[in-house]
């Protein structure tokens, strides 16, 4: 149902290179290495989750993909063409709702479109599509106000699709909900994806989210922040809850958590 760049993409085709990132802040006389010597490949269509204790760059490294914030060396390229900068066809979606509280949740969805200049009938296709997807059709003309915090996230993971970006950059969107609408919530992504195929890159701290959502699992170390591990998560889609007793999802919980306990 993809119509952008995103569905050309052959599935084993790299989308996202990193290659000697390096982050160092600085402030006044001190200076920090948030990530030192990051090389990452993102096939096209990947899920792909990034665990790690706080600090050791996560955020840092998505905003540097998302363009929000320039590394200090090093590369960041999204399908062949270097990060300069923010552009929509990397879509974010935050912990924090950042929907346009003033705009229904269907003109929050045509934001993107609309921006674009795309006519009113293909707005109108694009929301209805994406409103069918995240089961908010009869919400269409609520305000964010009038949406539970899972509501909101659907709409703003909405939002971000509905640019037909190339990759999904998720930072803990689902950190501030309560437990039962988080695992509604991974269900729901998990059929978005199966549905769109798009790439995603999913920071997270719960080992369960991430082990249930991903194809593959990186984990990150701190002081400096660097990439200790890499795992392909081989457990079949159309994942349910029921997965989390799997012996497979148990063996890479068990493995993900010593590696993060040390
Ligand atoms: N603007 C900044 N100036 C100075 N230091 C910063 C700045 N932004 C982040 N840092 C530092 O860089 C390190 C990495 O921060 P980052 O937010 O990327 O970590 P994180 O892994 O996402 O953490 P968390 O899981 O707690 O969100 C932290 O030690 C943080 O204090």
């Amino acid at each position: 149902m993809r119509t952008g760049a995103a569905e050309r993409l052959e599935p084993a085709q790299e989308l996202i290179k990193v290659e000697g990132l390096n982050k160092t802040y600085v402030s006044r006389s001190k200076s920090f290495v948030a990530l030192k010597e990051i090389d990452l490949s993102i096939p096209g269509n990947q899920f792909l989750s990034i665990l790690g204790p706080s600090g050791c760059g996560k955020s840092t490294l998505l905003r540097i993909l998302a363009g929000l914030e320039e590394a200090t060396g090093g590369l960041a390229a999204v399908d062949g063409e270097e990060i300069v900068g923010p552009g929509a066809d990397r879509g974010m979606v935050f912990q924090g709702y950042t929907l346009f509280p003033w705009l229904t949740v269907r003109q929050n969805i045509e934001y993107g479109p609309k921006l674009k200049g795309l006519p009113i009938f293909e707005r109108r296709r694009i929301s209805d599509h994406y409103l069918k997807l995240i089961r908010l059709e009869r919400f269409a003309n609520a305000f964010p106000k009038e949406l539970s915090g899972g509501m909101k996230q659907r709409v703003a993971i909405a939002r971000a699709l509905a640019n037909n970006p190339k990759v999904l950059l998720m930072d803990e969107p689902f950190g501030a909900l309560d437990a039962q609408t988080k695992l509604e919530m991974q269900e729901m992504l998990l059929n978005v994806w199966v549905e769109e195929k798009t790439t995603v890159v999913f920071i997270t701290h719960d080992i369960d989210e991430a082990i249930f959502l991903s194809q593959r699992v990186l984990v990150m170390g701190a002081n400096p922040g660097r990439i200790i591990g890499d795992f392909v998560v081989n457990l079949p889609e159309g994942r349910t809850q029921e997965i989390k007793e799997d012996p497979d999802f148990l063996q890479l919980k068990r493995t993900l958590a010593s590696m993060l306990k040390h």
